[in-house]
């Protein structure tokens, strides 16, 4: 299940459906040369985070290889597909467990192609302005 969960990683990290994450700046506070008002909202961009190419080398490139020996179980300052904190994503492990359920089954039991579409649209949440046409048909299993 290694792999498995490699794969899911590379998928919520390019594909993550959260653009933005907000919070409220209780109160006034200096980041760098920055000064974030008390009161203000900030929003935070984890596909910012997951394609940048100091964090992330080829960050457009689908490499499930890159996870390796790397710990996802939690936030971290370069992997924040379910958030962080105190917010953090309490359907995480489900989400996951979904996944995986759902690659074994289209891997084991289903073959697809590509029919149309599938341009992409980063804004920068994930879109594909075209859809994106798959034809699915069941595996024949020999003997
Ligand atoms: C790919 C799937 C999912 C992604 C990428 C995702 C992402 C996130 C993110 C980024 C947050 C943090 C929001 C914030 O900090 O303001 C969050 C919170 C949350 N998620 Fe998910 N989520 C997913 C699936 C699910 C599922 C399946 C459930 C429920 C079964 C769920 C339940 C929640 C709840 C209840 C919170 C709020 C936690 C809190 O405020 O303490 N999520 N999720």
């Amino acid at each position: 299940m290694k792999f498995t969960f490699q794969f899911i990683s590379e998928t919520v990290r390019l594909a993550n459906i959260v653009p933005g994450i907000f919070r409220k700046a209780m109160r006034e506070i200096k980041f760098k040369e920055y000064t974030i008002p008390a009161g203000w909202a900030v929003m935070v961009c984890p596909p910012a985070v997951h394609l940048e190419p100091t964090r992330y080398s080829n960050p457009l490139d689908f490499d499930p290889w890159r996870w390796e020996g790397i710990d996802t179980n939690s936030a971290s300052r370069n992997f924040m597909a379910f958030g962080g904190g105190m917010r953090y994503c309490v359907g995480t492990d489900f989400t996951k467990l979904q996944m995986a359920v759902f690659l074994h089954c289209l891997l084991t039991n289903y073959k697809w192609k590509a029919i149309k579409g599938g341009q992409i649209l980063r804004t920068p949440g994930l879109q594909f302005p075209n859809g994106y046409h798959i034809q699915v048909s069941k595996k024949i299993r020999q003997g």
